[in-house]
């Protein structure tokens, strides 16, 4: 007869791997919750492993979502590897892109609480010890990011990616890379009689290629920016495309991640905090990201009980410059971040510059200088004035809604 594990933490150290589990593996008492695991293929070898939520976003309505059982299947192999064991979960998600501009709006920013209420319920109810948090679309991602803020266990969040460029030639023979915002734009083009329904047609087969987020700098790949700047993701993993097999490396090494992270007795609040809130809106500022980073770096700090206002942004913002050509305002779309070297480049000239707290403590177990230290960054900036010496767009950062006022029409 088994009565579970006898993994209690080793004497002379304070860190159980399992500070949840034993509540289901533990025990005589536990023998019905045993059964149970059972049946979902656990045996009695794995009464002595953290149990790891693989919380996922992932669906097929959303192509933003839609690479995410994939990547969810690699985490699982990384926390075998690492000697957890995986359990998968799903929550809902929604697309912006789909659902706006007719009653399904509402449901939008609700579909954000819905998932972190999920996450939290999921995660406390069956006892699990740390999660990887899988999501890929504007409202999803701060949801994971809130739901680990408010378990602060052991966590890792993983974005999926955005999905390749599309490329559209129209009538007069013009060829244009094309996001889902040129959609928008086409639909205004044409109802002012500037574009013809052949041309929107021509748009409309383009602007989305296959699985991942929208391929500008929008909301999905602010967030996801975000949350690699802010610690909470692997380095480097941010910008690679949906696609993209990196991905799936990234995915397992997640799930080694928060093994790793349940070793060392790290959780989420130990590395949201204020400081790695402020390096997450000095990159923001950087690529000028969008505006709904305000809205949901809000909610996240408060989920942290992390105090953050309006005003970090008007600080940070009149420091930080403002360095990527990125849509919407701008040339270049997410897998152009990507060959550039990711999200770890414009954190390497920030950190350079000094505008980044390098000693805030990231999933990986290090800190931010340490992961930076290897990167030798394209864009080169001016230490003393924290201005970069070229390829500044303008000398302070902004949300794309200010650098929007920039752009030139498009048609
Ligand atoms: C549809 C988009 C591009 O996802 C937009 O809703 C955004 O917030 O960026």
């Amino acid at each position: 007869m088994t009565t579970g594990t006898d993994s209690t933490p080793a004497p002379g150290t304070d860190v159980d791997i399992k500070p949840r589990s034993r509540d289901v593996t533990d025990g005589l008492e536990k023998t019905a919750a045993r059964g149970m695991l059972r049946a979902v293929g656990m045996g009695d070898d794995d009464w002595a492993k953290p149990q790891i939520g693989v919380g996922s976003s992932w669906n097929e309505i959303t192509p933003c979502n839609l690479s995410l059982d994939r990547l969810a299947k690699a985490v699982k192999e990384g926390v075998f590897a690492a000697g957890g064991y995986p359990l998968e979960f799903g929550t809902i998600s929604v697309s912006d892109g789909i659902s706006m501009g007719h009653e399904g709006m509402h449901f939008s920013l609700v579909s954000r609480e819905v998932i972190a209420d999920s996450v939290e319920t999921v995660m406390s109810a069956e006892r699990l010890d740390g999660s990887v948090l899988l999501a890929g679309c504007d409202k999803s991602l701060p949801g994971m990011l809130m739901a680990a803020a408010r378990l602060d266990l052991a966590n890792v969040f993983l974005y999926a990616g955005s999905t390749l460029p599309g490329y559209a030639t129209l009538s007069d023979g013009s060829e244009h890379q094309v996001t889902i915002i040129d959609a928008f734009e086409a639909v205004g083009a044409c109802s002012r009689g500037l574009m013809s329904q052949a041309d929107v047609d021509t748009i409309e087969r383009a602007i989305c290629p296959g699985e991942g987020a929208c391929g500008g700098m929008y909301t999905a790949n602010t967030m996801a920016s975000a949350a690699e700047a802010m610690g909470m993701s692997l380095p480097g993993s941010a910008a690679p495309p949906a696609p993209d097999r990196r991905r799936d490396r990234y995915a397992r090494e997640s799930g080694e991640a928060v093994v790793g992270m349940l070793r060392r007795g790290i959780t989420a609040r130990d590395i949201m905090t204020k400081e790695a809130f402020e390096n997450a809106i000095a990159v923001v500022m950087a690529f000028g990201g969008s505006t709904n980073a305000v809205l949901h770096l809000l909610a996240i700090a408060h989920e942290a009980e992390i105090e953050l206002s309006l005003d970090d942004f008007s600080r940070i913002g009149s420091r930080v410059p403002h360095l990527a050509d990125v849509k919407p305002f701008g040339k270049h779309v997410m897998t152009d971040v990507d060959r550039i070297g990711g999200v770890p480049v414009v954190m390497k000239a920030l950190l350079d510059a000094g505008l980044l707290h390098g000693d805030c403590l990231t999933v990986t177990g290090q800190t931010v200088a340490e992961n930076l230290a290897h990167i030798a960054p394209p864009i080169r900036t001016d230490s003393s004035s924290g201005r970069p010496r070229h390829r500044s767009i303008r000398p302070v950062g902004s949300p794309s809604s200010r650098a929007r006022s920039h752009r030139k029409a498009r048609w």
